[in-house]
Formats: C-alpha cells, structure tokens, sequence
C-alpha cells in the first residue's frame, strides 16, 4: 500500500465515508463495510476529494479526452476532478453526466454537460458487481464516443458476473483501464495493522470469501 493509498483511507475514515456496520448494496449484497461519498459535505472536503481524483487520473497515464459522472454521486464527482484538473494540473476537459429519469420538459432527455465523444474516463465512488459502470459504458456507446478508462475511489474487488472482480471483467470486455485510489486489499491492509479495528478486519475477511476475488 502506497502512502497515498494509507492517507486516503485515514481521510475517509476520518469523515466516516468508510464505515463497518451492516449494510445492503445496490447488488444486494449485505456488507460489512461501506463508502458513503455522500459524507464528503463541505467545499474544502471536496475539493480535496477532486485533486486526489485528479492525481490519480494523470499517475495513471490514461489518455482521455473528457469525463463522464454517473448519477448521482459519480456527478459530483465527476465536477469535482473537472475542477482540479483545471486548477491543479493545467487540463480544461468537457465533462458530463446523466439523470437517472429522463426530464421531459426543457431540454429534455438524460444527458447533460458536454457532448459524449472522444475517449471519456467515467468517474465513480465505488465498484461493486460493476452495475453502474456497465451503465455508463453503454450510454458512451450509444453517443459513438470511446471509453477510455474507469476512475473510482474503491474498488470493492467483488466478484461480477463471473469469477472475476467486477473490475477485471470491465477492463477485459472493454479493453480499458479501471483506476482505483485504494481497494479492499488496501483497506484489509490497514484494518490488520489495527488491534482496534480486529473484529472489523475478521468480518471483511470473512465477506471477502463470500463475494470476492478467489485466490
Ligand atoms: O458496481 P455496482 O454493483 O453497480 O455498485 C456500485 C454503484 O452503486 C452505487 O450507486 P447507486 O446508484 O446505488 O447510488 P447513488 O445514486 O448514490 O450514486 C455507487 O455509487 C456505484 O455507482
Ligand atoms: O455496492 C454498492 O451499492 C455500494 C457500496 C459502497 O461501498 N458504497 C456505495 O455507495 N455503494
């Protein structure tokens, strides 16, 4: 685990993002753990959220043209990173993002901010099962535009569809690169070292073996 990795965790942690408990995901899937984005609720947080996006974005290497935030947190998100790569790293990229109902009146349709074309990076809080992101890489799809990779914050490392994670079956099918600030390896990682957090890291463990990556 990088130190990037480390004092991400310590800051989602730290503004009860990443909690334990019992909670039901999108999947369905009953967790042990959850990353609520929806805790990064003042301008300062998330600003700092936006350049650790940022940061990972352009260490990846990736090459994008624009970024796509799937509603609704991936929207924030997706601002937020617009943001810090204008004013932290000298990018001025379109961005864009989708409702999850269509407006019938005004300009109408799902779609909203720049047009979807060129190669996009789809930006995101989490992967799961890879539901939402599937999502996502249909609608750039369905506009002709190309996409260029997957940034998320955590990926959960869970199985998708098959035995792989959510995350490699994306990256396989669509030949493009999923970019995690930290994983569930990381945040094992860092529970381990942790007496206080042991009964926690048992549980991840033994959810891990339920709904993770073999091997
Ligand atoms: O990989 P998956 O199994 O799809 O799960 C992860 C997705 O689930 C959540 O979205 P959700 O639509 O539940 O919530 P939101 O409206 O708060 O973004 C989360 O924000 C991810 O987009
Ligand atoms: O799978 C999900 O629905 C999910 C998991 C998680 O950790 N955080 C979140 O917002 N959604």
């Amino acid at each position: 685990m990088h130190d990037y990795q480390r004092e991400f965790i310590e800051l989602t942690l730290a503004r009860d993002v990443l909690r334990f408990g019992e909670f039901t995901l999108k999947s369905g899937r009953v967790s042990p753990y959850f990353f609520n984005m929806g805790r990064i609720d003042s301008g300062a947080a998330l600003a700092r959220l936006g350049r650790a996006y940022a940061a990972a974005a352009v260490r990846s290497g990736v090459a994008f043209d624009m970024l796509f935030g799937p509603a609704y947190k991936g929207i924030a998100l997706a601002a937020a990173t617009a943001i810090a790569l204008a004013d932290g790293q000298g990018r001025d990229v379109p961005w864009a993002y989708n409702r999850k109902e269509a407006k019938a009146h005004g300009e109408g349709g799902t779609l909203v901010g720049a047009p979807l074309k060129g190669r996009v990076l789809i930006v995101d809080d989490v992967m799961t099962a890879g539901t939402a992101v599937r999502e996502s890489l249909d609608l750039i799809r369905a506009q002709g535009a190309e996409p260029a990779g997957v940034l998320i914050a955590l990926d959960r490392q869970e199985r998708g569809q098959g035995e792989l994670s959510a995350a490699q079956e994306v990256a396989a099918q669509f030949g493009i690169p999923v970019i995690a600030i930290a994983s569930l390896a990381d945040v094992l990682t860092y529970a381990g070292e942790r007496p206080e957090l042991a009964a926690e890291h048992e549980r991840l463990l033994a959810y891990r073996a339920e709904y993770g990556v073999k091997g």
